[in-house]
């Protein structure tokens, strides 16, 4: 097995309780909930997304064989000499397909802290440091816990209460990004100003025309 990997970059965290912090992302290729390819939008279970995740062909993206010659590609991203406050963010399309223990391992070795942003539809490795979950309404939750659940606000049926039970650190909406994202954003500091175990999540890259 090898890990497929659309692209990987310096930036800063955009989203979530570590905006604003630097972060190396690592962006697998594929996800189990849509193609990624136009054409199948419409027929995906989810129809939102904002990434292209298809192929391997974008920035320091790749097939990494081994899970060293990942942690390796990751860390050649990191442009510091100090290992000081390494954080990388494994995303995607959805990273649980494929990040396994040993990719884990391997970059705790090179000296990272190990985010993972994932739609809670993959049990996860060991290891994890910090696990955001972000539901997708008619996808299956496996995931009944972690650091950080992120819901994109509003989708249908996805009242924010079908999900306080579940044992996670923090709460937050983020406003689904869509011609109608103003509107959007309106509704979730709305939701999360009547209702103060949510917190609001901005996209804060795309504000600041960061990656
Ligand atoms: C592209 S996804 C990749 C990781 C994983 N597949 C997931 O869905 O969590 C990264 C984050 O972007 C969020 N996201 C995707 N499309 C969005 C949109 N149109 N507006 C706001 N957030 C979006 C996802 O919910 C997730 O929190
Ligand atoms: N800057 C920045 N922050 C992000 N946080 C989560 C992202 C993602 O696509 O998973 C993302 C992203 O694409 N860019
Ligand atoms: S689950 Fe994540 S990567 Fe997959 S289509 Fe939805 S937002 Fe995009
Ligand atoms: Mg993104």
């Amino acid at each position: 097995m090898s890990y497929k990997v659309k692209e990987i970059f310096y930036t800063l965290q955009g989203e979530g309780t570590h905006a604003g912090r630097p972060a190396v992302f690592c962006r697998f290729a594929s996800c189990n909930l849509w193609t990624g390819h136009e054409k199948d939008r419409a027929r995906a279970i989810c129809q939102f997304c904002d990434t292209d995740f298809v192929g391997t062909d974008g920035p320091g993206g790749g097939k990494f064989v081994t899970p060293a010659e990942l942690a390796a590609a990751v860390a050649d991203k990191w442009p510091l000499e100090s290992r000081a406050n390494r954080m990388v963010v494994c995303t995607g399309g959805e990273p649980l397909l494929q990040l396994d223990e040993a990719a884990v391992d391997a970059l705790h070795a090179e000296g990272f802290y190990v985010a993972v942003e994932t739609n809670g539809t993959q049990a996860p490795p060991p290891g994890i440091d910090w696990l955001c979950v972000s539901p997708k309404i008619g996808a299956p939750l496996v995931i009944d816990g972690g650091h950080e659940l992120k819901l994109v606000y509003p989708q249908d049926g996805g009242d924010p209460a079908q999900f306080e039970h579940l044992a996670f650190e923090s709460f937050r909406l983020q406003p689904m990004d869509s011609p109608d994202v103003a509107e959007n954003t309106k509704a979730a500091v709305g939701y999360c100003m009547a209702h103060p175990n949510w917190n609001l999540s901005m996209q804060t890259h795309k504000y600041l025309g960061i990656r």
